[in-house]
């Protein structure tokens, strides 16, 4: 497995996290691993060279070069990504992943040769310390064994599940964007502990691993949550008064509104795919009048044939 050859095109977060898991989990040697991104963001090149992987700035040269290419651009580039890569792409080579978010199956393979083997990835960034999070969902023309790489790759940067590719804008708003919601918790906690007069250091290190414990109960023990819960509030006791100011606050309601916003704003933002400019209309022939040039309208870049078949909005809005 370390002789995989793994392709970012792209070096920001997402890939950077993805890139440190898989070569500190000894899953890729770094001399394994190459990323691209344009000139503009050489500094993020930079932090790949510092881990020991080859950088280019040529999609291509990722692509030519890898058994397995991770898409991780901005969710509007993909599409023009994959155009670029399409010379590259064949049904033996390479695998091509995205985790970009909303990005359909239907789409990434109409932007690629027949038969192209697809795979869609939910990660998230703390893959980084081998403690992520990821779904995938394999596409019309993966293997089984696409499959099992797949699974292998993401198990060694944490917990892995195969899922129907409805499941993917959900896991978005809860795991992919839900590491940024439990900093917030960890970072208010810590606030909590420094306005009762505890130092900053010591009140960060005990709620992040309160998080991190708490987490551990749940997967560890199969405990419902309201369980565990009810088992560190005392009858009577000063947890059970901490329970009802988040409940006063609404903290359940807020969790729950941030998943499905987020969710839904994976849906509206994947299906939003730019589109190159076609030339401009040629003059007509039969005037020579001053009329105003001809406005430089866009084509869709996906043909309509191969536009994502579900209702772009399956998520009523507030
Ligand atoms: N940041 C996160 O926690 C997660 C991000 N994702 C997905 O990962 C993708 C990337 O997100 P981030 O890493 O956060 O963004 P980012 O802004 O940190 O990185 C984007 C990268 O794309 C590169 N790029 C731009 N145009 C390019 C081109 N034409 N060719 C090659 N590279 C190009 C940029 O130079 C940059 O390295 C997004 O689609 C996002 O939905 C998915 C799960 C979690
Ligand atoms: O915020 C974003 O768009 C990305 C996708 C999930 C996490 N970060």
């Amino acid at each position: 497995m370390a002789s995989l050859r793994i392709g970012f095109i792209g070096a920001g977060n997402m890939a950077q996290a993805l890139a440190k898991g898989f070569i500190s989990s000894g899953l890729a040697k770094p001399q394994n691993v190459t990323a691209s991104c344009p000139p503009t963001d050489q500094h993020l090149l930079q932090q790949m060279k510092l881990l020991g992987c080859a950088t280019t700035h040529d999609n291509r040269e990722v692509a030519s070069t890898s058994d397995v290419v991770v898409v991780c651009v901005k969710p509007t580039i993909v599409g023009r990504v994959l155009q670029e890569l399409r010379p590259c792409v064949t049904p033996d080579r390479p695998l091509v992943t995205s985790v970009a978010l909303g990005v359909t199956l239907s789409s990434m393979e109409a932007a690629l040769p027949p038969e192209a083997r697809v795979m869609r990835i939910m990660p998230n960034t703390p893959a980084l310390v081998q403690h992520g999070a990821s779904v995938f969902t394999r596409g019309t023309h993966t293997t089984p064994e696409d499959a099992e790489l797949t699974q292998k790759m993401l198990s060694a940067v944490g917990q892995c599940d195969e899922v129907p590719e409805t499941f993917l804008d959900a896991v978005t708003g809860l795991s992919g964007a839900g590491p940024a919601y439990m900093y917030l918790v960890v970072e208010a906690l810590a606030d909590g502990g420094v306005r009762m007069g505890l130092p900053r250091d010591l009140a960060q290190r005990l709620a992040a691993q309160t998080m991190m414990g708490a987490a551990k109960m749940v997967l560890s023990t199969g405990k419902h949550p309201g369980q565990l819960k009810d088992e560190v509030c005392s009858p009577g006791g000063c947890t059970i008064q901490g329970v009802q100011v988040l409940e006063d606050a609404g903290l359940r309601s807020a969790l729950i509104s941030a998943v499905h916003t987020a969710a839904a704003a994976s849906v509206t933002m994947g299906r939003k795919q730019p589109v190159p400019s076609p030339p401009l209309a040629p003059p007509s022939p039969t005037t020579s009048s001053p009329t105003p040039p001809t406005p430089h309208r866009r084509a869709p870049f996906f043909p309509p044939a191969a536009r994502p078949q579900r209702a772009p909005q399956p998520f009523a809005p507030f």
